[in-house]
């Protein structure tokens, strides 16, 4: 157990280590000096909370709990909270920078923040994870509101874990305050179109993509790993396009079928932890999944699935990261020298965060659009963005994760110069 928690945070050491030697290669190029990068290698902001909960045995557990703000020269932070046994805080540390980055890239007034709680929801019981996300807040509120930090849903976690933070924050405040926090349910001041936003921005960025390498998405063959929120909308969404969905999986296991998954069926029978392969005797391993024979490979699970382990055995012509960090460095050197176009999580996971954007906006605003009209903003956000850094990594000659970087970082740093910061 101990060993496999050194793993672990040696893993998510690496993710922030790459992800600062990126940042430090965009603000080079864009020719910041070295404190900007100083001052953008960590979050401003890291607070670690312990959080007792009553579970339903009458034992009190102690939970950790993280929140991070990354920079908040653009605006208030925003970013997810994430239930994962594996959580740390050096991993919470990456995932804020990476939200301050997508801020950049869609142009929202945010800067980056990101939430973590080490759990296994899948082992706790309703009532015990209302009392754990509670506990959350009431640990946290003094450095969140709609103002200063806005959670929103991540891995394991949803709109009912929304719900019960806004309930807990309303209550702390004692005032309604749905623009506290995004994903929640739409009777509470949601947004139409949040909970498939991610899998509708990384959609986009596949057809776009798909463009530009000459594919055509009706028949193309997809591999998407992870079936939660963003993997199994995205699925439904490619299989409604004509494409075929070869493989899929979760955190137990993979499907393949070289001929086309039954989508509708895996849909319906998939639980609200996204895990589906239980069901099946014939399964193969989230590795195998990820070397199949493939037009485009979705990771949209969690970091460090691409490495050098296996990247000159991927076949996808085109990667599409729908997740958080798939990717490591080598991986993506590696894939790059193969022509693989690969679609940076920092860009083609920006439709979530976009989407929460426009549910803000109309909390502040009292007033709430269509899933139509949200469409197709969204929409509009997500070409540009991925024009505007596909034209960029053409134009300097870097990779996209490069040019995404380069654009993520330039409203960040120009806020704190202006703010005298730097
Ligand atoms: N939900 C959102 O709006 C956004 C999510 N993302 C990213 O997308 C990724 C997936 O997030 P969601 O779909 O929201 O989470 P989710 O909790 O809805 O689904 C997670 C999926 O990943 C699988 N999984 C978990 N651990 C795994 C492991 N060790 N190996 C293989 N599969 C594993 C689960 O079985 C499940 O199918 C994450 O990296 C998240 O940060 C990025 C932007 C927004
Ligand atoms: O919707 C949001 O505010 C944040 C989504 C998120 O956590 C992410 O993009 O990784």
């Amino acid at each position: 157990m101990q060993e496999a928690t050194e793993s672990k945070e040696k893993e998510n050491m690496n993710v922030l280590f790459s992800t600062q030697k990126v940042i430090k290669e965009a603000l080079d190029k864009l020719g910041y000096a070295d404190e900007m990068y100083e001052l953008m290698k960590e979050p401003i902001r890291m607070l670690t909370v312990r959080i007792p909960v009553r579970m339903d045995d009458g034992s009190t557990k102690i939970f950790t709990g993280y929140r991070a703000q990354h920079n908040d020269a653009v605006g208030p932070t925003k970013g997810g909270v994430r239930f994962h046994p594996s959580v740390t805080e050096t991993e919470v540390k990456a995932l804020s920078i990476w939200m301050s980055l997508k801020a950049g890239i869609v142009d929202l007034p945010y800067g980056g923040g990101k939430g973590g709680i080490v759990c296994d929801p899948r082992d706790m019981s309703f009532r015990e994870l209302e009392r754990l996300s509670r506990g959350y807040v009431r640990a946290i509120s003094q450095v969140v509101g709609p103002t200063k930090d806005i959670p929103a849903p991540d891995v394991f976690t949803n709109s009912q874990i929304m719900a019960w933070m806004l309930d807990e924050y309303s209550r702390i405040r004692e005032f309604d305050s749905p623009g506290f926090i995004t994903g929640k349910p739409i009777v509470l001041g949601g947004s139409h179109g949040r909970e498939s936003a991610t899998a509708k921005g990384v959609t986009i960025c596949i057809r776009e993509a798909a463009k530009k390498k000459g594919i055509d998405i009706e028949g193309a063959r997809v591999v998407i790993q992870g079936f939660g929120n963003a993997g199994s909308f995205l699925a439904k969404f490619m299989h409604d396009q004509g494409a075929k969905v070869i493989g899929i999986s979760d955190a137990y296991g993979a499907l393949h079928d070289p001929d086309g998954l039954d989508i509708e069926y895996l849909l319906d029978r998939r639980d609200s932890f996204g895990t589906v392969t239980n069901l099946f005797k014939e399964t193969i391993s989230n590795q195998e999944l990820l070397e199949l024979d493939c037009d485009i490979l979705v990771p949209a699970a969690i970091e460090n699935q691409i490495t050098e382990a296996n990247a000159a055995n991927i076949k996808a012509k085109i990667v599409v990261e729908a997740a958080n960090g798939p990717t490591t460095l080598e991986g993506t050197r590696i894939l790059t020298e193969k022509d693989v176009l690969i679609v940076p999580d920092v860009l083609a996971s920006a439709g979530g965060v976009t989407v929460s954007y426009f549910e803000w906006v109309q909390n502040n605003q009292g007033y709430y659009w269509t899933e139509e009209e949200v469409e197709a903003k969204l929409e509009k956000v997500m070409v540009q963005a991925f024009n505007n850094i596909y034209n960029l990594s053409r134009g300097r000659k870097v990779n996209m994760r490069l040019a995404a970087y380069m654009v993520g970082v330039r409203k960040m740093a120009e806020a704190s110069r202006f703010r005298g910061w730097v």
